[in-house]
């Protein structure tokens, strides 16, 4: 008989360490008839230490996600929290000075200043808080990207994924609680890609960083520990110690079946995650 706490639900973790939470994450976009549920009374835990990718159809809420939970977007409904601190219901500004301190960003574009050198970029957010950055640990974070020779050059001297790595080094650089990356290797080919995506591994593994990160990619996903798939703005599954092959089949899961050629129903949209997939069907384990 299955009882309450013995139903499925995918994105909350049992852990102490809990880097950021959601509960009944809401969020709607516009109103009346061209309202859109971008985000559907979502729950979900991002476990410290961890690398969590997001995953989900275009449209399902990825980007919608990371920004409720970065604090760069209200929400409608619902409550989240940084570590202990709620941040809904906080003002812009103590918004601005969380993000400033607590988080660090990669975007798809690296967003460097193309007259800073790296070095420059790398500890530009903590120059405008007034910050210093602690020695030892930016060292390490700039060895650990393999950045040390390529400190005094400016943007346009680096290639795609060494600006990504600065990019990296930045966000790394304060030592925030949390790093979000949307689509961090989304603009570099799949060498520089993967290069980037060891780097954030070693972030977690080396470094203890907590990384979050959205992404399209089932290879991308693959680095990660946990894969949370998003469908029609919730989290409907989750799976731990991803391979690519075993993203990729689930992800064709969510693709919608069209009108079938044998004249049979058509079934529409099946985001198949929440029923259909249970914990003991999570693929075989990474070495
Ligand atoms: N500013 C906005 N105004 C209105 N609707 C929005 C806005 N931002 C997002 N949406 C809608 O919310 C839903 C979720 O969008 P979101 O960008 O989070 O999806 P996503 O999974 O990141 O998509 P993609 O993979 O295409 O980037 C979509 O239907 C989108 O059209």
């Amino acid at each position: 008989m299955s009882t309450p706490s013995a139903r499925y639900s995918p994105g909350l973790a049992s852990a102490d360490g809990i880097a950021a939470r959601a509960r009944g994450l809401t969020k709607a976009y516009g109103s009346g008839e061209t309202a859109v549920l971008a985000l559907d009374s979502v729950d979900v835990d991002i476990v410290r230490g961890r690398f969590t990718a997001v995953m989900g159809p275009s449209g399902s809420g990825k980007s919608t996600l990371m920004h409720c939970l970065a604090g760069l977007d209200t929400v409608s409904a619902g409550r989240v929290w940084l570590g202990d601190t709620e941040i809904t219901g906080l003002k812009d500004r103590e918004l601005t000075r969380l993000r400033r301190d607590r988080i660090g960003f990669m975007f798809q574009s690296f967003n460097l200043v193309p007259t800073l050198n790296a070095l420059e970029n790398i500890t530009l957010p903590m120059d405008i808080a007034g910050q210093r950055p602690e020695g030892r640990w930016l060292d390490q974070v700039v060895d650990t990207l393999g950045l040390r020779d390529r400190l005094r050059h400016r943007p346009a001297q680096l290639s795609g994924g060494q600006q990504q790595r600065v990019a990296c080094a930045r966000a790394l650089a304060s030592r925030p609680e949390l790093i979000f990356a949307d689509e961090p290797t989304g603009n570099l080919d799949s060498r520089a890609g993967l290069e980037v995506l060891g780097f954030l591994r070693e972030a977690v593994d080396r470094l203890g960083q907590t990384v979050v990160m959205v992404t399209h990619d089932p290879g991308a996903a693959a680095h990660s520990d946990l894969v949370l798939f998003l469908a029609d703005g919730r989290i409907v599954d989750e799976m731990r110690q991803p391979t690519a092959e075993a993203v990729l089949e689930r992800m064709k899961r969510f693709d919608v079946i069209r009108a079938p050629s044998d004249g049979g129903p058509a079934l529409g949209a099946v985001p198949v995650g929440d029923a259909a997939l249970r914990r003991d069907e999570t693929p075989p384990h990474r070495d």
